[in-house]
């Protein structure tokens, strides 16, 4: 029977065609793979024909020799949760459409803002990116691969690593590669580095993990996380067989964090709205639409509901943005069927499977009360991933029609710019500083704190594809 793209997926069950699907996926895609310890290298392939056909074979060697399937990051997981047994790293692959073109291959994925790739002036002009000349060295030219090596472990990672390098032929130069370090809170939740719990709220792909969002957190008879596959996979063509083979687009971009102008944001914001003492902790709520502990802020007034970390809500108790403000980052990027432009059933379709992981080491505890003048300026990020099957309804769509869309949600006032994530022109934002309240106050804009230092657009292609280059 043919993979039904039009549900979830029960993997632990699936046969035939779905079987197959798994078989030949690569991990990461349908659930998030550990990878606190991550390496991402970019890589070119060279110009002539024996130079492709090196490229080709480095690709196959890894999928036969390095890479493991959807199927056994999954089996790994049950058998570490069963019996404690480690998994083995996560090595993942992608082609720019650049890529595929460079490699000769003739079948290429069909997304549009695939085909036109991060680099070109359309997409910039569409995502409002800044000009690639101020993008990080290794991003200024044609980006060919993106190849994440990951683990849960430092050495594991790095012997992975290693492994891999010594694989890559001479013509296949690394244009840059990233360094992922995963950051946790004294709770032991994953943080980004304005230290915030992040990677909560995800499209779920596979009915065990709808399952187990019912059963062991808050539930999800308010906000259903479930998603289907068609969310997320896409048929590979360039593939022995699409009917079973299935690929990924990937977004990578390199975000740097200004924790210093963040955290100087937040107490400009709870000066502006007199917050005083705890109370002031709201401001960044405010901003983020979660406490920093990852309590949502349309649900409560303060931080500590208890992990794991609520995703059970919407914003239907909260219609008027009098608890969470209709600009926080959370409310922009996903407003949960209250967006005010489309059918809750369309507006879930642009939701994608975010797999960031923060970047930078930094001496100060993210989460500690000390001034901003101690925080870093630079250096410091989140390297933020995403999976979609559709590139301009997913990721473009919320980073250009809704984060950079001072008009959306649709409100009595414009909501303005994601105060994270937005690019472009900022003006000031109302909000409620009472929560719950009704009285309104206009406070000035949230300095952009998050730049764009590099980032392209990839698809991660079935392993039966890789392994057909040889
Ligand atoms: C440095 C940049 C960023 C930071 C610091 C950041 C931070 C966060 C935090 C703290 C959360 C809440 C945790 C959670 O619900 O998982 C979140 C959620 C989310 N973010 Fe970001 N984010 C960043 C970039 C982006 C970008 C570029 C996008 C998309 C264009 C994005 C889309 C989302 C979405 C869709 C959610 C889930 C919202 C929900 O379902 O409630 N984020 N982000
Ligand atoms: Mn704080």
């Amino acid at each position: 029977m043919a993979v039904d793209l039009t549900s979830t997926l029960a993997w632990t069950t699936a046969s035939g065609d779905a079987a197959t699907m798994l078989d030949e996926l690569q991990p990461n895609i349908l659930k998030a793979h550990a990878r606190d310890h991550l390496s991402v290298l970019f890589l070119r392939f060279g110009e002539n024909r024996k130079d492709a056909a090196a490229a080709k074979g480095f690709l196959a060697a890894l999928a036969n020799q390095q890479m493991k399937s959807a199927k056994t990051q999954l089996q790994e997981i049950s058998a570490f949760k069963a019996a404690g047994t480690g998994g083995t790293p996560y090595v993942g692959v992608g082609l720019t459409a650049a890529g595929y073109h460079a490699l000769g291959v003739k079948q290429v994925p069909q997304d549009e803002s695939f085909l036109r790739g991060m680099r070109d002036p359309a997409t910039r002009q569409k995502l409002a990116d800044p000009p690639r000349s101020t993008f990080d060295p290794g991003y200024h030219g044609e980006i060919h691969a993106v190849v994440l090596i990951g683990d849960a472990a430092d050495g594991a990672m790095t012997a992975r690593r290693n492994e891999v390098l010594a694989l890559l032929p001479d013509s296949v130069t690394v244009l840059a590669e990233e360094a992922g370090l995963g950051r946790t809170n004294s709770r032991g939740e994953g943080i980004e580095h304005f230290g915030y719990v992040d990677g909560r709220s995800q499209p779920l792909f596979l009915a065990e993990d709808v399952d187990a969002e019912k059963n062991s957190t808050d539930g999800i008879n308010v906000w259903d996380p479930s998603a289907p596959l068609s969310q997320v996979l896409v048929a590979d063509v360039a593939a022995p067989d699409p009917a079973v083979h299935f690929g990924s687009y990937f977004v990578f971009r390199k975000l740097e964090q200004n924790v210093r102008r963040f955290k100087q944001a937040e107490l400009d914001l709870a000066g502006a709205l007199g917050l005083t003492g705890d109370d002031r902790e709201r401001a960044g709520a405010m901003i983020i639409g979660r406490f920093e502990d990852g309590t949502p802020l349309t649900t409560q007034r303060e931080d500590g509901a208890e992990s794991p970390v609520s995703n059970n809500f919407t914003y239907d108790s909260d219609l008027a943005a009098a608890k969470c403000p209709f600009q926080a980052h959370i409310r922009k990027t996903n407003p949960r069927g209250s967006g005010g432009f489309e059918e809750p059933a369309d507006e879930r379709l642009h939701l994608m499977a975010r797999r960031g992981v923060p970047y930078g080491e930094r001496a100060d505890d993210p989460n500690a009360d000390v001034p901003p003048a101690q925080r870093p300026s630079g250096g410091v990020g989140l390297l933020f991933m995403a999976f979609n099957s559709a590139l301009g309804n997913q990721f473009e769509f919320t980073q250009a029609t809704w984060a950079d869309n001072p008009g959306f949600p649709k409100a009595p006032v414009k909501p303005g710019l994601d105060p994270v994530i937005g690019q472009g022109p900022r003006e000031s934002s109302e909000y409620v500083p009472g929560w719950g309240g009704t009285t309104t106050v206009t406070a000035p804009p949230v300095p952009q704190a998050v730049t764009c230092k590099g980032g392209d657009y990839f698809f991660m292609p079935s392993l039966a594809f890789l392994r057909s280059l040889a």
